[in-house]
């Protein structure tokens, strides 16, 4: 499944371990995303100079986009510990309290898929990021009773891959709120080089852009497809990444010119031949794919709807004239290129 592809923007263990090496660790180095970057430069700053915690930081955007990353960069422009857990893991209000109670002043705490939170730890969370407290109960029955901890300021940094998932009160309590937009194909070309660079990899600047090209804007996807370009230029040439390399080896992984795979190809084909072009609703195209809806709303989607090959409409997901000749076949008349503004994402 979606796990598998060499173009999944969710991370493999293989991922994990390479990541490390490379996984910036400034903002310096924390390349594209200007926007968040600038200002997030300024709000370290200012927090640094008043000698205060920085506030609350929720990061929002597809997988791979470098939500973690972000994370790590904060801490370190902060100059202080990163505790990292997620969402899923916080199973009791006491595991929170434990990890709040264990932190240091100004440190950062990091929460991934921070929408997973179960609404108990949620209720713990609102002081805690409110006024640096938690109530705690002690004792059981009708002895217990609940005591006011005072916490050390701390920074919660929270990542999700949709805000629209997080509780209005949750969202609400975040101070800075940084949205990740898929990368553009130069920035992504300079992440591969940077990494090339960490890894001893000879790539020609041709050769990263095609890389970079075939990303689906997203880093991990780039570094990911770096890794199986050097292998292919290993074998079957001395090593060197030249463009040629880079169009063959991605060629063999038929990744095609848009970094779109077998499975976005598969997904515009189903639209246009089952369901005419569409509008189909999500479920059936769910059903017709044989991938969770999630799936495809998470990982199939948000790069087709970026690139213009796909429109959500209030009916359901059309394919757009831009899919049809992608696929080498002829537009359908009008309705299909009709651009509905759709839902607001949710
Ligand atoms: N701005 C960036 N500059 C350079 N490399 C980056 C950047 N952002 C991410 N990366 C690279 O991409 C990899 C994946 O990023 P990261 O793990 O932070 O994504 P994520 O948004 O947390 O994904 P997920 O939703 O799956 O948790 C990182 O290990 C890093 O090497
Ligand atoms: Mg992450």
């Amino acid at each position: 499944m979606s796990d598998e592809r060499i173009i999944g923007a969710g991370a493999t263990r293989e991922d994990d371990l390479s990541e490390a090496k490379i996984r910036p660790a400034r903002l310096a180095d924390y390349l594209g995303q200007a926007p968040v970057r600038e200002q997030m430069q300024i709000y370290i700053e200012a927090a640094k100079s008043r000698t205060e915690a920085l506030d609350h930081v929720l990061i929002f955007g597809p997988p791979g986009l470098g939500k973690t990353t972000l994370s790590h960069v904060i801490a370190n422009e902060l100059g202080v510990n990163l505790r990292v857990t997620s969402g899923p893991v916080i199973e009791r209000a006491g595991d929170l309290a434990a990890l709040l109670t264990n932190l240091q002043p100004h440190d950062v705490l990091f929460i991934d898929e921070i929408h997973r939170l179960s609404p108990v730890v949620e209720e713990v969370l609102y002081p805690a990021m409110e006024d640096f407290q938690i109530d705690i109960m002690i004792g059981e029955g009708p002895a217990a009773r609940s005591i006011k901890l005072d916490l050390p300021p701390f920074t919660l940094v929270g990542a999700t891959t949709r805000a629209g998932l997080l509780t209005a009160p949750l969202r609400d309590r975040f101070g800075i709120v940084q949205r990740l937009e898929f990368y553009e194909v130069d920035e992504l070309t300079q992440i591969v080089r940077r990494a090339a660079g960490i890894l001893g990899i000879h790539c020609e600047a041709e050769g990263a852009s095609e890389i970079a090209r075939r990303a689906r804007g997203t880093p991990r996807i780039a570094n990911r497809l770096l890794r199986r370009v050097r292998d292919y230029a290993q074998v079957k040439a001395d090593g060197h990444i030249s463009r040629d390399i880079a169009q063959a080896a991605l060629g063999m992984l038929k990744v095609d010119a848009q970094g779109f795979d077998e499975l976005d190809r598969r997904m515009l084909n189903v639209i246009i031949d089952f369901f005419e072009g569409g509008p189909v609703g999500v479920e059936s195209l769910a059903a017709a794919l044989s991938e969770e809806r999630g799936t495809l709303e998470d990982v199939i989607e948000p790069y087709l709807i970026q690139q213009g090959f796909l429109v959500r409409t209030a009916r359901g997901r059309m394919a757009t004239a831009r899919a049809y000749r992608h696929l080498g076949l002829k537009p359908k008349a009008p309705a299909a290129d009709l651009f509905d503004a759709g839902e607001p994402e949710a």
